[in-house]
């Protein structure tokens, strides 16, 4: 699959959040979305799943613009998991994550074999087999986060976008949903991913999309984009040497 954005821009009533945005990306791809709050990251994810229409240019997958597709088509082609789990749904963590399943039910239709299959496997590879029958209201931020990964999972998509999947997340946990996310990218799906934590950005991402009041301002991989000299112009910091990716891993 491919993506590709020209000259997208968006605001808010009049507020400009996304400026003449532009980069293309394929199938097997993590692509990171970087910078800091109120770049814009949030915004362009959802312009490319569709949720936000762009004022200008265009997003255009596989050669149709998203604006074309039906919804249907767009809902099992495009999974996206929001930037947090504080919505207060008092339902059971297994209805949440076979929402991800509707988009490919026929109409009336219950969930197939294969429908449950992948509602299975999504739970476990979020680690919340466990946590199938408990009320997501009364879940951990961090247990939150997994059920709405495990969520985005259960579609099978082939474009993945995810707002800070990590953020709430111990170390274990985060590096266990960037191997899924490597693991999605390679059986061919594309990875979009905003983040703040750099160090996994530069582990994981095959390029970084940094952001800067709603520009993309580099887009290279992590060793060049989050140069020290970036880091230090757009996030006012100093990063000797640049951003290391980080040196944790799961233990055997
Ligand atoms: N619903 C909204 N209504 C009005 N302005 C908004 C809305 N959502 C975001 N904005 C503004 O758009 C700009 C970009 O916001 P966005 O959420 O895309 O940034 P972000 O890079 O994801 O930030 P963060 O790192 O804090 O999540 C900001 O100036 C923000 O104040």
């Amino acid at each position: 699959m491919r993506l590709q954005l020209s000259s997208v821009g968006f605001g808010y009533r009049g507020r400009t959040a996304v400026r003449a945005v532009g980069f293309k990306a394929s199938g097997g791809e993590i692509i990171a979305l970087v910078g800091p709050n109120g770049a814009g990251k949030s915004s362009l994810l959802r312009l490319c799943a569709g949720l936000l229409d762009p004022a200008r240019g265009q997003i255009v997958l596989d050669g149709f613009d998203l604006r074309e597709l039906a919804p249907g088509q767009r809902a099992r082609r495009i999974a996206y998991m929001p930037p947090d789990g504080s919505s207060a749904w008092p339902m059971p963590v297994r209805r949440i994550v076979a929402l991800g399943r509707v988009p490919h039910l026929k109409p009336l239709r219950r969930l197939t074999a294969e429908d449950e299959a992948a509602i299975d496997t999504a739970l476990d590879r979020a680690g919340i087999a466990g946590l199938a029958e408990r009320p997501f209201d009364q879940l951990s931020s961090g247990e939150r986060a997994r059920v709405l990964l495990a969520r985005a999972l259960a579609t099978q998509a082939d474009l993945i976008l995810l707002d800070e999947p990590t953020a709430a997340l111990d170390p274990r946990h985060q590096l266990a949903v960037m191997d899924i996310l490597r693991a999605e990218a390679n059986r061919g799906a594309l990875v979009i991913v905003a983040a703040h934590a750099l160090d996994l950005v530069a582990r994981y991402a095959d390029r970084a999309l940094l952001m800067q009041e709603g520009r993309i301002m580099a887009d290279a991989p992590p060793a060049q984009s989050l140069s020290e000299a970036h880091i230090a112009e757009v996030f006012g910091v100093v990063a000797p040497g640049g951003i290391t990716p980080t040196p944790l891993r799961l233990t055997d």
